[in-house]
């Protein structure tokens, strides 16, 4: 059972994925950690994130680890935990750039294909083009949405003391630079099943998604 979790931030993507998968025994990959822990690695070693032919030579270079444990899920860059450096502003402010690098995604998706198809019990993957390119044979795509306001102040939630508005226009910024990128850009699959979640609380859509993947199994 592969489920391929794709949206904007802030949408509920690895909540949702976490919990899904813990209560149906899947294994949880979180896509976005691993742009974040690439872009952390170029951050620290200097390389020059105006320049796309410096982030492609480079895109190679780390070596980046995902725990798919959905209740304890980790990541590496060359053996040293960095689940708390790749959550920094900073980090957020530049991974954009680095994840519409080809070279960098083709490395990345690489990567994640060969941790789904590892995982024997099945996984949960989310991301943003998971369904669209990773993925495109998953049993279930979910395309989750939910309103920038109610995003940002969910975000802003997450980060004590953030102001809201500041949030939400960064935010705004980082999707439409993921969905304006050339390759595998934030998009829902044809074949997506799209979820609003503004309204909903996150027990609500975890529900949801669980009965999605139920009634998968069941025609399986
Ligand atoms: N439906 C929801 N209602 C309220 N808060 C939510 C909902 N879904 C997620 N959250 C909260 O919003 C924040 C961002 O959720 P997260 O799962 O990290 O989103 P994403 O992975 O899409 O960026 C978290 O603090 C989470 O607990
Ligand atoms: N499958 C993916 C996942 C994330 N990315 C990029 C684009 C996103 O802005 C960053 C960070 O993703 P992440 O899921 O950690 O972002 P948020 O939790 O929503 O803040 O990585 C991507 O290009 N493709």
């Amino acid at each position: 059972m592969i489920v391929a979790i794709d949206g904007p931030s802030g949408t509920g993507k690895s909540s949702t994925s976490k919990a899904v998968a813990a209560q149906l025994g899947l294994s949880y990959l979180d896509t976005g950690a691993q742009y974040r822990a690439i872009t952390w690695w170029m951050v620290h070693n200097g390389i020059d994130l105006t320049d796309p032919g410096a982030i492609a030579d480079a895109a190679g270079k780390p070596g980046i680890v995902s725990g798919t444990d959905p209740l304890a899920p980790t990541i590496t860059v060359d053996g040293a935990d960095v689940s708390g450096p790749i959550r920094t502003t900073e980090v957020t402010s530049k991974v954009s750039a680095v994840s519409a690098v080809p070279e960098v995604r083709t490395r990345i998706t690489e990567l994640q294909r060969w941790i789904a198809e590892s995982a024997e019990k099945g996984i949960v993957v989310e991301g943003r083009d998971i369904g669209t390119t990773v993925l495109p044979d998953a049993d279930l795509k979910i395309f989750l949405t939910a309103s920038p306001e109610a995003r940002a102040a969910r975000r802003s939630g997450e980060l004590k003391g953030a102001d809201v508005k500041a949030t939400q226009e960064a935010l705004i910024k980082r999707d439409a630079a993921d969905s304006s990128r050339k390759t595998s850009p934030l998009a829902k699959a044809d074949d997506a099943v799209e979820v609003d979640t503004t309204e909903l609380t996150l027990q609500q859509v975890i529900e949801c998604v669980v009965t999605l993947v139920e009634e998968k199994r069941a025609e399986k």
